[in-house]
């Protein structure tokens, strides 16, 4: 079951232009300088959409308050958001009414040891993830603490599944736990303290 714990992402607009730039991330790790591509050229195509870009951006206050706005950070966050080329992006389902789940395939860009995820982008994605799992459960907070196990190495070019529950409410006080698994062998196994609070949103 699909479900809207993810924005969705749209055919066209910013969500377009930013998948086109996931591609570009990826295109320019996979080449690095042992391609037949001229790197001079490229660096100067993509300033000049860097430019572009720039000089018809609204004031950040304003692009603030935007983003903040109906979905919120779904839209924009670094794991989930379609308008975020830094997102892979993971798309959740509900597993039951505390717990989430989804499969992704990563690549070079969040390459850490050879052909395997960097130990950061997995804390990212838990950490993201594990919270996700405290809004889909109605009771959500910030990050306090977030405590990892690595117990193998995580896969690039292959299926993982990034999964987080709500284990328990007591006060303020929310324990989530999440794993990251390929083949079903558990990689990374999290446990999560969140404070439940609610910073305010720019307007
Ligand atoms: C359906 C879909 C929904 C989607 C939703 C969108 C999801 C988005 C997902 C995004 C996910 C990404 C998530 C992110 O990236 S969140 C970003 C990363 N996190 C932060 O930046 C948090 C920064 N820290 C703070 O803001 C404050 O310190 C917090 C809010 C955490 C607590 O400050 P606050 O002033 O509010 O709390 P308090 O001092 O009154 O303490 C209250 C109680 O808590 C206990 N305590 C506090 N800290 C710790 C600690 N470190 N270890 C153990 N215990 C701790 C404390 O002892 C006390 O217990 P007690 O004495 O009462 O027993």
């Amino acid at each position: 079951m699909t479900i809207d714990l993810h924005a969705e992402t749209r055919p066209t607009g910013v969500d377009a232009a930013v998948a086109a730039a996931r591609r570009v991330i990826d295109a320019l790790v996979r080449a690095g300088d042992i391609s037949g591509a001229d790197m001079a050229d490229v660096a100067d195509r993509l300033n000049a959409v860097a430019d572009d870009l720039e000089d018809t951006a609204p004031p950040l206050d304003e692009r603030l308050v935007d983003m903040w706005r109906g979905d919120g950070n779904t839209r924009h966050d670094p794991v989930t958001g379609p308008e975020n080329p830094i997102a892979p992006p993971l798309r959740y389902e509900a597993v039951d009414t505390r717990t989430i789940e989804a499969t992704t395939t990563l690549g070079l860009p969040h390459q850490g040891p050879p052909s395997s995820v960097h130990g950061g982008v997995s804390a990212l994605l838990l950490d993201h993830t594990l919270g996700v799992a405290n809004g889909w459960a109605g009771t959500s907070g910030m990050t306090a603490e977030l405590t990892l196990r690595y117990h193998r190495l995580t896969p690039l070019f292959e299926p993982i599944t990034v999964a987080a529950r709500q284990v328990s409410v007591d006060g303020r006080k929310i324990r989530t736990t999440g794993e990251i698994t390929a083949n079903g062998e558990p990689c990374v196994t999290a446990e999560g303290l969140f404070i439940a609070t609610y910073p305010p949103r720019p307007r």
